[in-house]
């Protein structure tokens, strides 16, 4: 939160912003209202419409209705440099930065390096420098290429491109997906710094605790509407949130749950028989050695930052990355066990080749 309390003139007000895609209606008369100084957090069940909203106010995709007013004017953001130039910089979850070009270079990237005055990559170096440090991370070298650097540093990267312009409002879309926790209070002290100066962040984030600890207030999407406007992001009860957000009360939300196993019981299983077993799953230089398993009506979360190999882990388990180790289903349609890794080709060839080797398959 910044230090001094946020100017109660609204410095962005969306009304009613229609987006329709052919057969979606992404947005349905979404409002918005960010102060100044303020961190304003966007919360929504996956597909509410945050990721559409925050792409209108980048000028990435133009409403079909609605109004947009930035410092008391009625704006049009026609264009991700029309928004730009009025003060508003989006950091996206996939970070937008070019691997092969140095640190400078991304930061500067689209700007008219002439009307900065920039007459040497010294000089551009120099002012990246400038910015690297206002963030607190100096140690960053200009001149790095950005492929080289870890999630953290990039993320930072990024937000050295936002503050090189003349920024009044910072989207950012789930910016602590990447970063390790003693990141994440980089991250908000950055924050804090920058509405201290006035400018207001719209925060995207699935994480309630975050948004508790570094958001004002909290406006909720469902469905492409507006649930709730401005809550208080420290003191609204996460109950009132997640019914908001899920249109449902919290007890129908999550089901009650079952005793945990007894010592002694089958180790992460939930005290069931394991449907799905994971052994020593490696994919060269992406992971390695990962092993868990999964019983009958058990939910698994699988946790890691952003690179973590998340998403290649269940690729590999589906079929779609080769690997060593193995994926062994029990109890499925087919008996006995696969190695998903190495089944190729279509579905009639998979199907004979399990049935061949008496081995099951995993129904996605
Ligand atoms: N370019 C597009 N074309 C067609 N439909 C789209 C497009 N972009 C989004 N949608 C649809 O619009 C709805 C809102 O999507 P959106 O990505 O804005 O939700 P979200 O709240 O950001 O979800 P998530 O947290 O999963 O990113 C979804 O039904 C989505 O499938």
């Amino acid at each position: 939160m910044s230090e001094s309390p946020p100017d109660p003139i609204p410095l962005l007000l969306m009304r009613g912003i229609v987006k329709q895609f052919p057969g979606v209606r992404a947005l349905d008369g979404v409002d918005l209202e960010v102060l100044p100084g303020e961190v304003h957090c966007l919360l929504g069940q996956n597909g509410a419409g945050k990721s559409t909203l925050i792409k209108v106010l980048a000028g990435a995709h133009q409403p079909d209705e609605g109004t947009i007013t930035l410092g008391g004017e009625a704006v049009r953001l026609s264009s991700p440099t029309a928004a730009i130039k009025l003060g508003i910089s989006t950091i996206y979850q996939e970070l937008d930065l070019v691997d092969g070009l140095s640190v400078a270079e991304n930061i500067f990237l689209g700007h008219e390096m002439a009307r900065l005055g920039f007459v040497s990559r010294g000089e551009a170096n120099r002012a990246a420098r400038g910015l690297l440090e206002r963030l607190g991370h100096g140690e960053i070298r200009p001149n790095t290429e950005v492929g080289r650097l870890s999630p953290a540093a990039k993320q930072v990267v990024s937000m050295a491109r936002a503050l090189s312009h003349d920024t009044r409002l910072i989207i950012m879309d789930e910016p602590s997906a990447a970063l390790a926790h003693d990141e994440v209070g980089n991250l908000f002290r950055i924050i804090r710094e920058l509405t201290a100066q006035r400018v207001a962040v719209v925060y995207i984030s699935h994480r309630l605790e975050e948004i508790r600890e570094i958001g004002d207030r909290v406006t909720v999407l469902k469905d492409g509407r507006t649930a709730a406007v401005g809550l208080p992001a420290k003191t609204t009860p996460t109950a009132q949130v997640v019914a908001l957000m899920t249109g449902r009360n919290v007890e129908y939300v999550f089901p009650p749950r079952r005793p945990a196993p007894a010592a002694g019981a089958e180790e992460s299983t939930g005290g069931g028989e394991p449907v799905l077993r994971v052994r020593d799953l490696t994919v060269p230089g992406v992971f390695a050695g990962v092993s868990f398993e999964v019983a009958a009506g058990e939910i698994v979360g699988l946790a890691g930052l952003v690179g973590s190999g998340r998403s290649e882990i269940i690729e590999a388990i589906y079929g779609a990355r080769r690997f060593s180790g193995s994926v062994v289903l029990e109890g499925g349609r087919w008996a006995g066990a696969v190695r998903l890794g190495r089944c190729a080709g279509g579905w009639g060839w998979r199907r004979r080749s399990v049935r061949r080797r008496r081995c099951c398959w995993i129904r996605v």
